[in-house]
């Protein structure tokens, strides 16, 4: 029996659930249960805190997990990143009161309040700088209105709580962070190869669309090109002499001008139509 994490609560907890359940597994139907056991797939899921699950993973107790990356490297859990799962995107940022600070070198000698004192330590130490860190437990952009820090690091999405706290972003971002699926650094992932393989085509059919069209025989070279697909398009004869109908998985982002393209080729009957499920 596979033994799996997913958050419990927070911004990450509500996304993993449901792409775990796109995945055809069961998921627990109330917030306060801490396990859910899926006999049919041979996977009992546990609700944590997404701070904890890297360190359950890399102490080896659990097989997999799902967590932010920023939560995995603040750990040093011996665990690593094994699929990025394209949701829960974040930066993670250096802010301040406008004028205080602009650059990454102004931070030198300053008290640098965060949640991840892990990451936020890891890149003064990179980039030489000499500061100190207060970690607190969250709402850290209070801190320097009520005099507990100069700067703030945190995890920025909208960038809403800075502005209605008045603080401005300023140097590099720290890190790009998302939900990842992490597994322990020496883990035998062979075992994770099926759940590995649905989450993947979950991201598939998140990712792209199934595009159908009909185009005259002397541009289905080019309709081709314009939607190579993943291995190849499926080019079959309509009954009306000198037709194809050409079906091809295409990139969602992408669908809209693509069609515009078709169109003006000359072809017609453009559909699009969702990918429910995948294996590639
Ligand atoms: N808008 C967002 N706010 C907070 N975290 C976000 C956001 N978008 C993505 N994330 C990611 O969610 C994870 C943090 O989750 P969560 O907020 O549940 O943890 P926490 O702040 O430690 O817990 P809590 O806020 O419940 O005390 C991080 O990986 C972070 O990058
Ligand atoms: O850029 P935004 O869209 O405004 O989102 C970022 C904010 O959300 C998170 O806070 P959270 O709600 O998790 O509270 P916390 O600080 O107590 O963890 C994060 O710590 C930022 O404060
Ligand atoms: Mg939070």
């Amino acid at each position: 029996m596979l033994k799996i994490a997913v958050p419990n609560k927070g911004a990450l907890s509500d996304t993993a659930s449901t792409m775990l359940r796109e995945a055809g597994y069961a998921q627990r139907s109330d917030s306060k249960q801490l396990t859910k056991l899926d006999p049919d797939n041979g996977v009992e899921f546990f609700y944590l805190r997404p701070r904890d699950i890297a360190v359950y993973v890399g102490e080896g107790t659990l097989d997999a997990g799902i967590t932010g990356r920023d939560l995995l490297l603040d750990s040093h859990a011996k665990a690593s990143e094994a699929l990025p799962l394209g949701f829960g995107r974040s930066k993670f940022r250096f802010a301040a009161r406008p004028g205080t600070a602009a650059t990454v070198a102004d931070l030198a000698g300053k008290r640098i309040a965060t949640s991840y004192d892990g990451v936020v330590a890891r890149y003064l130490a990179g980039e030489g700088i000499d500061a100190t860190v207060v970690r607190l437990d969250g709402a850290v952009e209070t801190s320097i209105q009520l005099g507990v820090a100069d700067v703030i690091a945190d995890v920025v999405e909208t960038g809403s709580t800075l502005r209605n706290a008045g603080l401005e972003v300023f140097g590099d971002v720290i890190l790009e962070s998302e939900a990842v699926m992490i597994t322990r650094d020496d883990a035998d992932r062979s075992a994770l190869e099926v759940f590995t393989r649905r989450l993947k085509g979950v991201l598939v059919a998140r990712t792209f669309v199934m595009m159908d069209y009909d185009v005259p025989a002397e541009h289905v070279e080019r309709a081709a090109a314009i939607t190579p697909g993943i291995e190849s398009p499926t080019v079959s004869p309509l009954r009306k002499e000198g037709w194809f109908a050409v079906r091809s998985m295409v990139p969602r982002s992408d669908a809209q001008r693509l069609m515009d393209e078709l169109y003006d080729l000359g072809a017609r009957a453009i559909l699009t139509t969702d990918i429910h499920a995948s294996r590639i």
